[in-house]
């Protein structure tokens, strides 16, 4: 009995509308995930983020586990009680951060020994711990520890490396204690179409709740992440959801749903944000510039949200060069209702058998200025 239930609506191409009803709530996908690495999506409150329509929110062991730490959060309630967040949480593992953000890291079959990027001290994540920090939490889905190795990793080391995912992906799942959370196993295999097809085989052989791409969006061209993309999708199971990890630009989303996945995350929209660098319907608006300084616009014309309605470029761009904490929170809030908005967009199309002509109609608008 999993702790989750996902639901194929409807298929337009290999685009898929589901639903996946998780103990904090149902959601609706294809959805991006807003990252909270911290225990917060940064600048957003838990109540603006429900106004903006986000229905599950991302969190990380690597960071709970090195501060607060994984047994505070589980003293004060779980994570979802401790950050007033009461819908869906998904957790990442910690292994990708570890090689993103640790240092000195040493990895052997048990796990990765590292130091922590906050204050020197030695650490030592392995599946099983991965799993306790993620129990603790109490997320509504974790994912499994993994390495996602270097890109672009030369073919042995990358079929070595799958092969040790595969094995911590078992040592997670015997590692589960608590029965209300779901576990998602990893699919390694860099670029190479038969290691991904053996990674997702191996998986499968275990079972999981759902299945993640990892290892992209780690440096490697565009073109070479929609083909890993593209010909993995049809090794994972229909009737489970597909995450891709890390995924993206607004760009990517549209081609990841294209290929057949259902979730995606990135730090893109709520980073971008505190860097002044703006999503919308015709391309990106960097609010530094210097012809934004009396322009009276709206961010993007085309989006109703409360910043568009309330603020002209001139201002955010005004509070940006101001450094006032206004300007994070009305970028972010601005960047995250474009790709929340976007996801609901896609799934009304796949709803309506559209997809393709939402797809044309969404490159045809882009990098005209305005
Ligand atoms: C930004 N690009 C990116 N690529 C990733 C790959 C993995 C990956 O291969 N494994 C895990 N566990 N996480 C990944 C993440 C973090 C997702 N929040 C990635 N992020
Ligand atoms: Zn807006």
């Amino acid at each position: 009995m999993s702790a989750i239930n996902f639901t194929l609506i409807k298929q337009d191409g290999q685009a898929r509308l589901g639903s996946l009803k998780t103990p904090h709530g149902t959601i609706d996908t294809p959805i991006f995930m807003p990252v909270g690495t911290q225990a917060t999506v940064k600048a957003m409150t838990p109540d603006e983020l429900k106004q903006l329509g986000a229905q599950i929110i991302l969190g990380n062991t690597y960071h709970l586990y090195l501060r607060p730490g994984h047994e505070l959060i589980a003293r004060m309630g779980g994570l979802h009680e401790f950050m007033g967040w009461n819908g869906p949480i998904l957790t990442d593992s910690g292994g990708f951060q570890v090689f993103s953000l640790g240092e000195l890291r040493k990895i052997t079959e048990e796990g990765v020994r590292f130091q922590s990027h906050l204050d020197g001290s030695y650490h030592m994540l392995t599946p099983e711990k991965s799993i306790e920090v993620q129990e603790a939490l109490g997320s509504d889905i974790m994912m499994c520890f993994d390495e996602c190795p270097p890109s672009p990793g030369d073919r042995a080391y990358v079929s070595r490396s799958l092969e040790m995912t595969t094995r911590w992906a078992r040592r997670c799942k015997d590692a589960q204690r608590r029965d209300d959370q779901a576990l998602f196993g990893i699919v390694q295999g860099g670029i190479f179409e038969d290691l991904r097809a053996r990674s997702a085989c191996e998986l499968q052989e275990i079972s999981f709740d759902g299945y993640a791409l990892g290892g992209v969006s780690v440096g490697e061209e565009k073109e070479r992440m929609l083909d890993v993309m593209n010909f993995t999708a049809p090794y994972l199971p229909v009737d489970k959801p597909r995450y891709v990890m890390g995924i993206g630009t607004p760009e990517d989303l549209v081609e990841g749903i294209n290929a057949g996945f259902d979730m995606f995350d990135c730090v893109m929209p709520t980073r971008n944000a505190r860097n002044g660098m703006l999503f919308t319907s015709f391309g990106r608006v960097n609010i530094k510039g210097a012809i934004y300084a009396e322009d009276r616009g709206p961010i993007d014309p085309e989006c109703s949200c409360y910043v568009c309605r309330n603020f002209s470029r001139a201002y955010l761009r005004h509070l940006y060069r101001a450094g006032e904490i206004l300007a994070s929170r009305l970028n972010t809030w601005h960047n995250l209702n474009y790709y929340l908005d976007l996801m609901s967009q896609a799934r009304k199309a796949i709803s309506d058998g559209r997809f393709a002509d939402f797809r044309r109609d969404f490159y045809a608008k882009r990098d005209k200025t305005c």
